[in-house]
């Protein structure tokens, strides 16, 4: 499969947000997009997820792809326990027989086992964002959008949650495209990197690791 996104520009009323931007994304590869804030990283991701519409430009590869996207905070529904946040996105996408052992095989993966019956209230920044990312690549899907998932973590968390991150990785074949503020998550995490330039943005350099 091949995922391509084609000079896309998007406007906000007058304001161009994305002045042609032009990337592929390399099949079960990490690609991190790097830019200065407020450049527009959050709009294309979401035109991607097809969440956004674009002015003009192409989008290959992601229609009918089964996309798992996490935000910048974790978006943990709080009347819900570990063990049905990850449930409700597995519903329908598996039998329900298969639901429970997946869960578990996630959670055990991530030493996470004895919180399945916590609410996101009783955990840490670091687990509530550790759960979200594993809900993601828990949920069958073959592309992974994560918008700044390390952004809200402190230190310690944040090596915890890459480490995680990069296990989850290497277990299951995804595509991931992650945008990032910090060269050196950018660097650790991934195997395309691509730098965007401000007003207007445009693709500045690409990377290879
Ligand atoms: N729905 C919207 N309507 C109007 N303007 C918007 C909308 N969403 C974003 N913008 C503007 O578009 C520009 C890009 O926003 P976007 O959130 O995509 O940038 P970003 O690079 O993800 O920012 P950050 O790094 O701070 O998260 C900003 O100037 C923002 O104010």
């Amino acid at each position: 499969m091949k995922y391509k996104a084609i000079d896309i520009v998007k406007y906000y009323g007058d304001l161009k947000v994305l002045d042609g931007i032009t990337i592929d994304f390399q099949p079960n590869k990490t690609t991190c997009i790097l830019g200065p804030s407020g450049c527009g990283k959050t709009t294309f991701l979401n035109i991607i997820a097809g969440l956004t519409d674009m002015d003009s430009g192409e989008i290959i590869g992601f229609e009918n792809q089964h996309i798992s996207y996490v935000f910048q905070e974790d978006r943990l529904i709080p009347w819900k326990n570990v063990k049905e946040n990850i449930g409700f996105v597995l519903k329908g996408k598996m039998p329900e027989s298969k639901i429970e052992a997946t869960i578990n095989r996630y959670l055990k993966l991530v030493n996470l086992e004895e919180y399945k019956y916590y609410y996101p209230k009783e955990l840490s920044g670091g687990m509530r964002q550790r759960i979200s990312i594993l809900r993601a690549f828990a949920y069958p899907s073959n592309v992974l959008i994560m918008d700044e998932p390390f952004k809200s973590l402190d230190i310690n968390n944040k090596q915890i949650v890459m480490d995680f991150f990069k296990e989850l990785m290497a277990a299951k074949n995804r595509t991931c495209i992650m945008v990032t503020h910090d060269m050196e998550e950018a660097f650790t995490l991934g195997d395309r990197i691509v730098i965007l330039t401000d007003k207007p943005t445009r693709v500045k350099e690409i990377i290879e690791v």
